[in-house]
């Protein structure tokens, strides 16, 4: 951490001898890691209150990983109840560098099906009052998000999805909404048609900040669960749990396919993600 003042003057305590290089954050649907070697269950406690549950950490490929389910196991937290500084700040006390957040999505574009993976790599924020840094005073953090995700960690994901032979976009922009509802028509048309967002989702925000603060290499794995409703028929809860159930395998082939190259620390010539502190104290 280069913050004097930062990261370095908050407690970190990481329960004794458990430590892991990659985080994987499940979301709806992906309440377990499934492809982990070896896990144990560690409960991890942070100045800004517990995790959405307990941390599995296993193996794949000898490389440790720590599982946390983002609304916990069974669903318990919401959108906006989810304790993101909790969860982000558990994973950097285990000694994570690399965070790969899985997610469901609608897609706002024809081309983006239900079924395909997306990769964002800019997103627009329209939620409304969550927590959305770890420095509430007296240090003050300007971070940049200009570039909001790990640019080597998305190539990575790319790779691993074109391997397996899945449709795969990148380059898209997520419109994250506050929830837990879903979108109006008219929402949903400004979302596409003024934004230009590709697709849309409820936790992308503030944990895609709180990664950076953390200086985390930050990617998101999403999947396409539905066309949001500037399609003909409303979205439903019941049709977004149809596809996950598909979606969840083919997150974890991902995730057990390109685990294995991120064993080793980031290629700081890559990305830059582990300097994001650099400059950005006031
Ligand atoms: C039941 S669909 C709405 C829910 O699913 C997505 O969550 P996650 O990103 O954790 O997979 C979406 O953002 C909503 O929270
Ligand atoms: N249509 C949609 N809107 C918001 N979040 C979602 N997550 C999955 N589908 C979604």
């Amino acid at each position: 951490m280069h913050l004097q003042g930062g990261f370095e003057m908050m407690e970190i305590i990481s329960p004794p001898g458990i430590r892991a290089q990659v985080g994987v954050i499940g979301g709806s649907g992906l309440y377990e890691a499934g492809i982990l070697s070896n896990p144990v269950e560690v409960k991890v406690n942070t100045p800004y209150g517990e995790p959405s549950d307990y941390i599995t950490v296993g193996e794949v490929a000898g490389v440790k990983v720590a599982f946390l389910p983002r609304h916990g196991k069974g669903h318990r937290y919401p959108p906006h109840m989810v304790n993101y500084r909790a969860n982000i700040w558990a994973l950097k006390a285990l000694g994570v560098k690399w965070v790969i957040s899985v997610s469901a999505v609608g897609s706002l574009r024809e081309e983006m099906k239900p079924g395909d993976i997306v990769l964002p790599e800019q997103f627009i924020d329209m939620t409304k009052g969550r927590k959305y840094t770890f420095f509430d005073g007296p240090v003050t953090v300007h971070v940049s998000m200009a570039d909001p995700f790990c640019k080597h960690l998305v190539d990575e994901l790319y790779n691993s999805a074109v391997k397996l032979g899945y449709r795969v976009h990148r380059g898209a922009t997520y419109v994250c909404i506050e929830g837990p509802r879903f979108s109006t028509r008219a929402e949903s048309r400004v979302w596409r048609d003024v934004f230009k967002a590709d697709i849309i989702g409820m936790t992308l925000v503030p944990e895609v900040n709180l990664a950076c603060e953390a200086e985390l290499c930050y990617a998101t794995l999403a999947t396409v669960t539905d066309y949001d409703v500037w399609a003909e028929h409303p979205v439903t809860a019941a049709e977004v749990a149809r596809v996950m159930e598909e979606n969840t395998e083919k997150a974890r082939k991902v995730l057990y396919d390109v685990i294995p190259r991120l064993a080793g620390s980031p290629d700081e010539s890559r990305c830059s993600c582990c300097r994001a502190l650099q400059n950005a104290i006031q």
